[in-house]
């Protein structure tokens, strides 16, 4: 592998303070793929003096916002140039198909791009002042120190999200990947490093996350954290971050609900059903992994999607047609088997899946068959919990009114979908649906133009489009008096 394996702290290549290290395995076959720095507390606090010290000298900060675009749009650049080594690694490190990671790899470049874009757009505002003989404007500035967390089922594509704005804005940052998914992390600090980022600006450091991830939540120092993972983590960096009240960017997790209407086009609802929830497993925030079919069609709907899923094709994520890679470990395949045998007890029927596939080919792997559950009702672990596995849940309505109550019926927010020829009720129900994105016949689209992000428990602020620029920002009034005179008051 033509790669560092080494943490980026200070504009340098580093191993790990205590020197230890950690294998990174291939979840399809269990093979080792890398062996990486097992970083600690030590090395995020190098990492987060050194993001300080870039800061507080002000040159970052002060770069004319145009530089820092184009520095920006040259790791876009890089990241097309080394696309198909970038997708390489990212399906080695997480087992999803190859063709998804370079889908992946075409969406992190428009995301340094994108941003890149808006580095220089904003100068600021002027107010109308109702003071006579003022000058009333706000102006936006970098928050400071930011601490980036990201998760293992896309990997940099959620790093791209905090990477390219916090950049843009002239923030500094220190990020920390899944312990278990760094390879792509390293690789774009390697193309960062050619793009001229300075030395302290970025500051990758590689570990677990309850030692450098809460170093860097609860460290004094940093000013952002802005986090992706599951909400029981996010919780945990939600209390270190009152420490000093940091600026707290939350993206978590979801059990997204996909209402399909009967007079809805049927193939092409039960075709955007399956892509909603099987990509890389169906461990997908956004995976619409619970269904919610109007009676009159569910039958037949299910007996649709339970004939097309018999046709997957499991296998080597760089084999040309495996439609569906593995599981990211065992611990997390454990979790999903336990999570569907709750469903069984609980009363759901498993209309098809529901284990382990015999193929003697994919036994090394963390496979999962792909499972539906029918006879599902609101009250039960599989509607209500995130499953982050290839299981669909489906449940009947009769009334718009009922579709709209069952989507609305969780603790989480992150994204829903309507499927129907009706536009009118497409709309009633989008109004109605308590997610940060409502898709209407259509499922799992996301773009860097559109703000991304979750209601209810779902998370906290957004990610991409102009929102996701001024997370990393702070506003500033400021007032001048252009004819001071005494006031005599006191
Ligand atoms: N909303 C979104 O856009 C979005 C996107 C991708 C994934 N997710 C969610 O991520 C979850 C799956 O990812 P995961 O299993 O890697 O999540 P996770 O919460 O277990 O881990 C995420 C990151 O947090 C770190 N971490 C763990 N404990 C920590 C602590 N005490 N303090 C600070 N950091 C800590 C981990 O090392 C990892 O880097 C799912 O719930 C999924 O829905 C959400
Ligand atoms: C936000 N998204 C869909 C890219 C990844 C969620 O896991």
């Amino acid at each position: 592998m033509n790669l560092k394996l080494q943490q980026y702290i200070n504009g340098k290549w580093v191993e790990a303070n205590s020197g230890n290290t950690r294998t990174i395995i291939n979840p399809f076959n269990q093979e080792v793929i890398a062996t990486v720095p097992e970083g600690d507390e030590s090395d995020a606090k190098a990492a987060i003096a050194a993001a300080r010290e870039a800061f507080d000298n002000g040159e970052w900060a002060t770069t004319p916002a145009t530089e820092r675009g184009a520095i920006v749009r040259k790791i876009a650049e890089f990241i097309e140039r080394d696309s198909e080594e970038l997708a390489h690694l990212e399906s080695l490190d997480t087992g999803k198909t190859v063709e998804e990671s370079r889908g992946d790899m075409d969406d992190i470049a428009g995301v340094f791009r994108y941003f890149a874009e808006l580095a220089d757009k904003d100068g600021g505002e002027l107010i109308d002042s109702p003071v006579p003989n003022s000058i009333s404007k706000v102006v936006r500035e970098p928050v400071g120190v930011c601490g980036q967390i990201t998760p293992w089922n896309y990997p940099l594509l959620q790093a791209s999200w905090k990477l390219a704005p916090a950049l843009a804005t002239g923030n500094t940052l220190i990020i920390k990947p899944s312990e278990i998914t760094p390879l792509t992390h390293i690789k774009v600090f390697e193309l960062m490093e050619e793009a001229g980022v300075p030395a302290g600006v970025a500051n990758l450091v590689l570990g677990a996350g309850d030692t450098i991830g809460s170093e860097l939540s609860s460290n004094e120092d940093v000013d952002l954290i802005s986090f992706t993972g599951g909400i029981a983590t996010g919780k945990k960096i939600m209390q270190a971050a009152s420490m000093n009240v940091k600026k707290l960017a939350l993206e978590l997790g979801g059990k997204n609900p996909n209402i399909i209407f009967a007079d809805a086009d049927f193939d092409i609802a039960v075709d955007q059903a399956l892509n909603g929830v099987f990509f890389h497993a169906g461990q997908i925030c956004s995976a619409g992994t619970r269904l919610i079919v109007e009676e009159s069609i569910h039958d037949e709907f299910v007996n649709a999607l339970v004939e097309r899923v018999k046709k997957f094709k499991l296998g080597s994520g760089f084999n040309e047609d495996t439609q569906m890679g593995p599981l990211i470990s065992a611990e997390h395949l454990e979790k999903v088997e336990k999570y569907v045998e709750a469903g069984i007890q609980e009363g759901a029927t498993v209309a098809v899946g529901g284990k382990r596939p015999e193929d003697p080919e994919l036994q090394k792997g963390f496979f999962y068959l792909p499972t539906i559950f029918t006879d599902c009702t609101t009250d039960m672990s599989v509607v209500q919990e995130e499953g982050f596995g290839p299981i669909i849940t489906v449940e009947k309505f009769s009334t718009e009114e009922e579709a709209v109550k069952l989507s609305n019926d969780s603790i989480y927010g992150l994204a829903g979908g309507v499927f129907t020829n009706d536009i009118a009720k497409a709309e009633r129900c989008a109004a109605k649906m308590r997610m940060g994105t409502v898709w209407i016949n259509e499922f799992n689209l996301y773009f860097p133009h559109a703000p991304w992000g979750g209601y209810k428990q779902s998370g906290i602020g957004r990610e991409l489009g102009k929102l996701g620029m001024e997370e990393y920002t702070e506003t500033k009034h400021i007032f001048q008096n252009l004819k001071p005179e005494t006031i005599n008051w006191f």
